[in-house]
């Protein structure tokens, strides 16, 4: 039997590339709208109660909207939005989160996947904390460069406008969307400062944490080891002991895949760590695409 999967916002950024990753899935069958139809609330309520899995591709009031017409206690949820992220009764939808997170993805019914900057910053926070390496109240730093896609279809036009802006940081406000989940789930008792950019170019985005002289326990190699450890259950993070001089957001695009890199100057201590991934991948879609196949093979 195929499953029978609805993506409520299939026209927009996040939706299209699920869209794309699930079209020609033989175990999988669409409920499709069509674009008459797509934000049409009945349509919507019957698409979602007829969903084995629906998945919320929307700006939050919609997907919490979604989740409210949902009547029957079968359909399960990936909600992309940021609606769901710290809720209860919600699975953080990072399966590499920690040992054992697959498998609560695996048999959650409400799944939140991740935000797309959230998943690079976990990624490089969670294990130190985890293996005794970092204060949970350390004053840590992240800053990240996303393409434009990051921001949907809005940002999409006004970067792809003429006359637009080749780069520009922003959150400098201390209040971007993803600190209470960076916050919660890197297992933090204060949130780090985070200044993220948006750069002209569409798709895949880079993150560095800072770790000066003393913050952690431990040298370049001793870290390599704990991502190492941490990420040997499966899924789709690496760690790359590469010292290359650059780093390209791009080299992950249209995959799952994230990096996990750590430079540094041996005889100063100084150090950061850095996660690459696609922001539409490992960051939206792809990840959102895991947990599906998780759910449905649980
Ligand atoms: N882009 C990214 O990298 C990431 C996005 N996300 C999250 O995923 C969600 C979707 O983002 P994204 O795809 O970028 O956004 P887009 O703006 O590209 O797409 C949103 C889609 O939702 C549709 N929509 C809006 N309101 C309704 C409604 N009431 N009923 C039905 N459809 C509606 C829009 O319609 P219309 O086409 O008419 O505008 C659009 O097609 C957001 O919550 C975002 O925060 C999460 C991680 C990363
Ligand atoms: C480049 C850009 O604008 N990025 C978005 C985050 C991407 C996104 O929408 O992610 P979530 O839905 O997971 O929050 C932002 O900083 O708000």
């Amino acid at each position: 039997m195929t499953t029978q999967v609805f993506i409520d916002g299939e026209a927009g950024t996040t939706g299209l590339q699920i869209f794309d990753r699930l079209k020609d899935r033989s175990d999988i069958s669409l409920i499709q709208l069509g674009e008459d139809r797509r934000k049409d609330l009945d349509a919507r309520r019957d698409a979602l109660n007829a969903a084995d899995v629906a998945i919320l591709c929307l700006p939050d009031a919609a997907a919490i909207d979604s989740v409210e017409m949902i009547e029957n206690d079968t359909t399960r949820v990936i909600d992309a939005s940021t609606a769901h992220r710290v809720a209860d009764g919600w699975v953080y939808g990072f399966p590499e989160l920690t040992k054992g997170h697959a498998e609560a993805v695996a048999n959650a019914r409400f799944v939140a996947n991740v935000g797309c900057y959230a998943t690079g910053s976990i990624s490089l926070i969670r294990p130190l904390v985890e293996a005794g390496l970092l204060a949970a109240d350390a004053g840590l730093t992240i800053h990240g460069v996303s393409g434009y896609t990051g921001g949907g279809k809005a940002l999409i036009a006004e970067m792809e406008a003429a006359g637009s802006s080749d780069f520009f940081l922003y959150g400098l406000d201390q209040g971007h969307k993803h600190l209470p989940e960076i916050t919660k789930y890197g297992l933090l008792s204060r949130p780090p400062i985070f200044v993220p950019a948006v750069a002209k170019y569409a798709q895949g985005m880079a993150l560095t944490l800072s770790l000066p002289k003393g913050m952690v326990d431990g040298d370049r190699e001793a870290l390599l080891a704990v991502y190492q450890a941490h990420y040997a259950h499966g899924g789709d993070v690496i760690v790359v002991s590469d010292t290359e001089a650059r780093l390209d957001p791009q080299m992950h695009n249209d995959t799952n895949t994230m990096s996990i890199h750590v430079r540094g100057n041996a005889e100063t201590g100084q150090m950061v760590a850095v996660a690459v991934l696609d922001n539409l991948g490992k960051g939206a879609s792809g990840s959102a695409v895991q947990n599906l196949d998780l759910m449905i093979c649980a």
